[in-house]
């Protein structure tokens, strides 16, 4: 039976800590200062924005809301970010994904100031990433999360073995880059990748961001492996489900992250972290 790693439970310990840098801040004057731009109506995309605002809240973290009808135009939304990157109270500045297809995310991501680069996607803080720099500079929330949890129950890195399926920027890319500046061994995997459940079966520590509903049976993974499930599906039910066959994998695995409950309340909690950490940086000069 696997030992569960509990995001629900570390992200308290997460916020705790960020609330305490909070006041510490408010101390000095300065109120941390968020910006969501979302554009549309995904229904999952607003729960998210929501459960920001109201953490960014509960926190002492201003929070801002750009909400844009899903026609908007891309010179609209530069704007938007070039207003954004002069605003001396937001330190840190997101862009909601999925964006509709009209609109070019690469050009908008790197329109954002690195400095307030909330979820780490501008090339600079990539490349930074990439090269094992030491920082300070922002990353991709997930993959910090996840980070977080590894070293929280003390996963063995060095020399492990690991394989990431899904090579998003979100998640597969950091998270690959994450665990290799931590000395693992670490295989990126996508939709091409040939015998696939293989390369799964031989990995120590097993990362799925296939967003594919329990595309990990019992039968693909290591005995005593550690699994991190970043997939999020909504079955007929109504109950959440991940990427991996949970009740499946549980017995054979030796830690196993749950949905809900595991990587996703981490990504919240990291990206509360990352805007004290960016009005930290960016006020400290
Ligand atoms: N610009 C970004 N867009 C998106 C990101 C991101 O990190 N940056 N990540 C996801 C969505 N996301 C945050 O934005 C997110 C998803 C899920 C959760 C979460 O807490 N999930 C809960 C279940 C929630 C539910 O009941 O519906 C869990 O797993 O326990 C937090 C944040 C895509 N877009």
């Amino acid at each position: 039976m696997a030992q569960l790693l509990d995001g629900r439970s570390l992200a308290k310990v997460v916020n705790a800590e960020t609330k305490q840098r909070v006041a510490a801040l408010t101390d000095r004057h300065i109120t941390p200062g968020i910006a969501v731009i979302m554009v549309g109506d995904d229904p999952a995309s607003m729960i998210y924005t929501r459960n920001k605002e109201k953490k960014a809240r509960q926190l002492g973290i201003k929070s801002v809301l750009k909400h844009y009808p899903i026609e908007i135009d891309q010179a609209s939304l530069m704007n938007e970010i070039a207003a954004l990157n002069n605003d001396d109270s937001i330190d840190a500045i997101m862009i909601q994904k999925p964006l509709p297809k009209q609109l070019n995310e690469t050009e908008l991501i790197d329109a954002i100031d690195p400095a307030k680069d909330a979820d780490g996607f501008h090339p600079l803080n990539v490349g930074k990433l990439f090269d094992n720099q030491t920082g300070p500079y922002p990353v991709s929330c997930t993959p910090r999360g996840i980070m977080r949890i590894l070293r929280h129950y003390q996963i063995p890195l060095s020399g492990a073995r690991a394989v990431v399926i899904g090579r998003s920027i979100l998640v597969g890319k950091p998270i690959a880059a994450l665990l290799t500046n931590a000395d693992a061994t670490v295989t990126l995997t996508n939709r091409h990748t040939k015998d696939l459940k293989k390369l799964t079966r031989e990995a120590d520590i097993l990362v799925v961001a296939a967003g594919i509903t329990h595309l990990i049976d019992q039968a693909d993974v290591k005995p005593g492996a550690t699994v991190i499930d970043v997939g999020m599906h909504r079955l007929d039910n109504g109950k959440l489900t991940g990427d991996v066959d949970f009740d499946d994998v549980e017995p054979v695995a030796g830690h196993i992250t749950p949905v809900p409950g595991g990587v996703g309340p981490m990504t919240i909690a990291s990206l509360m972290a990352q805007t004290v950490d960016l009005a930290e940086w960016r006020r400290n000069g």
